[in-house]
């Protein structure tokens, strides 16, 4: 684990962490030429921005208080940790009290224990958070005491307009799209053989923008067009992810879950035709079956209850059709005891959507064949606070900006495979899922 800018790590700030939320005016109703939070990725700088925002809600933050990286198999444990510590040196003053508000880290981790790119906790400086027409302002400052009330225009100073990225090309990433057809089929043959019962295998996709690629032109893309799925950007990944993998809030969690896909054609009454072949796909619903199994099971040491749907049902969205299935359940024991949402993260990751059936030997087949270091693609990524609530998505539909260039980027895109699975069809599917991260771009 290291921590910046700290000390050692058991001590990672030089003075405690002055937090303060305040409630901001009205949305829409600021002052003229003053900064709105009716549109939190507008208040965004270009450098390093953070964000975890659907349909206009959620949170978006800049500059880092500290920053914690982390490798390995205990990466979400080292994170909680740092995390705690932060906390345990905070001065909290939180005016708002909603989830969001108060002291608020965001985190993106590898899908694998071994990756490279183990995985990064960011406590940013400023976080501005809006929630059902109720919007606040967060800072969090090293210092030794409480000032003044911050105030949007203070923090929001000098922002440039988001600028496109200019022409992109895009080549082979770790394995061509050719070769991939022969990764899936490797799959299909251990399914026959009945080494897993399925395997979610993967691809990237290397694209080349031709200015610098500022993050905020591509996040707004997204937003407007994904406006289902939850857009983010945290330490370079980004993407606009249709899978909540869980939320936690007062002791409620959730989890949305998607396995099972068809590829929109565009026209909506071959689209509804499609929704129908889909919601009856053997196939894709035992694909569906395995990764809602696999949520279930994850949650139910940590809930007194819980509710799984017997049927999926339909989530459509600009690119793809898919089966979704939304878990809930009530943590067990009394609030104060619960696990974090980090902790819950770490409990179901990764579930057979992204991994497989069974998920150890799924893991173990994916290192052999697929090819390539997935980094943070298909792991949780997401913010908590400082109760431990928090929402974490899988970092699907997304893009690693490469921390060296900000022309390169990799784009991801996997689908899962069973004994019935088609490698072309397959290769279409991925190529589907590729098409937000392509449109954030600037594609049609
Ligand atoms: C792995 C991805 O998506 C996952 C696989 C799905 C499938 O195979 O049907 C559907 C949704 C996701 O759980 C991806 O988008 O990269």
């Amino acid at each position: 684990m290291s921590t910046s800018p700290s000390s050692t790590p058991g001590e990672p700030l030089p003075h405690p962490l002055v937090v303060r939320t305040v409630a901001l005016d009205g949305l829409g109703d600021g002052r003229a030429g003053e900064p709105d939070p009716a549109d939190l990725l507008d208040l965004l700088p270009q450098d390093a921005p953070l964000a975890w925002v659907r349909r206009g809600d959620g949170l978006v933050a800049w500059g880092e208080a500290l920053r914690v990286d982390v490798h390995g198999p205990d990466r979400f444990a080292d994170a909680e940790r740092a995390w705690q510590q932060v906390l345990a040196h905070a001065v909290v003053r939180d005016e708002v009290g909603l989830p969001g508000t108060g002291p608020v880290a965001f985190g993106s981790f590898a899908f694998d224990d071994a990756s490279a790119d183990g995985g990064t906790v960011v406590v940013p400086r400023v976080v501005v958070g809006r929630r059902a027409g109720r919007a606040w302002l967060t800072t969090l400052t090293p210092a030794a005491r409480l000032g003044a009330a911050p105030t949007l225009a203070d923090v929001v100073t000098g922002r440039s307009a988001p600028a496109a990225p200019g022409a992109v090309e895009y080549r082979d990433g770790a394995v061509a799209a050719d070769d991939w057809l022969d990764v899936v089929a490797r799959g299909v043959a251990a399914i026959r053989a009945g080494e897993v019962d399925k395997v979610v295998l993967a691809r990237d996709v290397e694209a080349r923008t031709e200015h610098p690629l500022d993050v905020r032109w591509a996040l707004a893309r997204l937003a407007g067009r994904y406006r289902s799925c939850w857009t983010f950007s945290v330490d370079g990944m980004i993407g606009a992810t249709p899978e909540l993998l869980v939320r936690s809030e007062r002791g409620l969690v959730t989890s949305r879950v998607l396995a099972g896909t068809i590829r929109r054609t565009g026209d909506d009454a071959a689209d509804m035709a499609r929704a129908a072949i889909l919601a009856h796909s053997s196939k894709d619903l035992e694909e569906h079956e395995y990764a809602v199994t696999s949520v279930a099971d994850a949650l139910a040491p940590f809930c007194s209850s819980s509710n799984v749907p017997d049927v999926p049902f339909v989530l459509s969205l600009p690119n793809v059709l898919h089966l979704a299935s939304d878990v809930t359940g009530v943590l067990r024991g009394a609030e104060g005891t619960h696990p974090s949402s980090l902790a819950l993260a770490a409990a179901l990751h990764p579930t057979a959507a992204v991994c497989g059936t069974p998920t150890q030997a799924a893991r173990a087949l994916i290192a052999r064949v697929e090819g390539m270091d997935r980094a943070r693609y298909a792991g949780p990524v997401g913010w908590f606070g400082a109760d431990g609530d928090g929402e974490w998505g899988i970092a699907l539909r997304s893009a690693r900006v490469d921390p060296d260039d900000p022309h390169r980027l990799r784009l991801f895109a996997g689908c899962g495979v069973v004994a019935a699975s088609d490698p072309a069809a397959e290769l279409a599917e991925s190529r589907a899922k590729l098409e937000p991260m392509r449109f954030a771009l600037g594609g049609d």
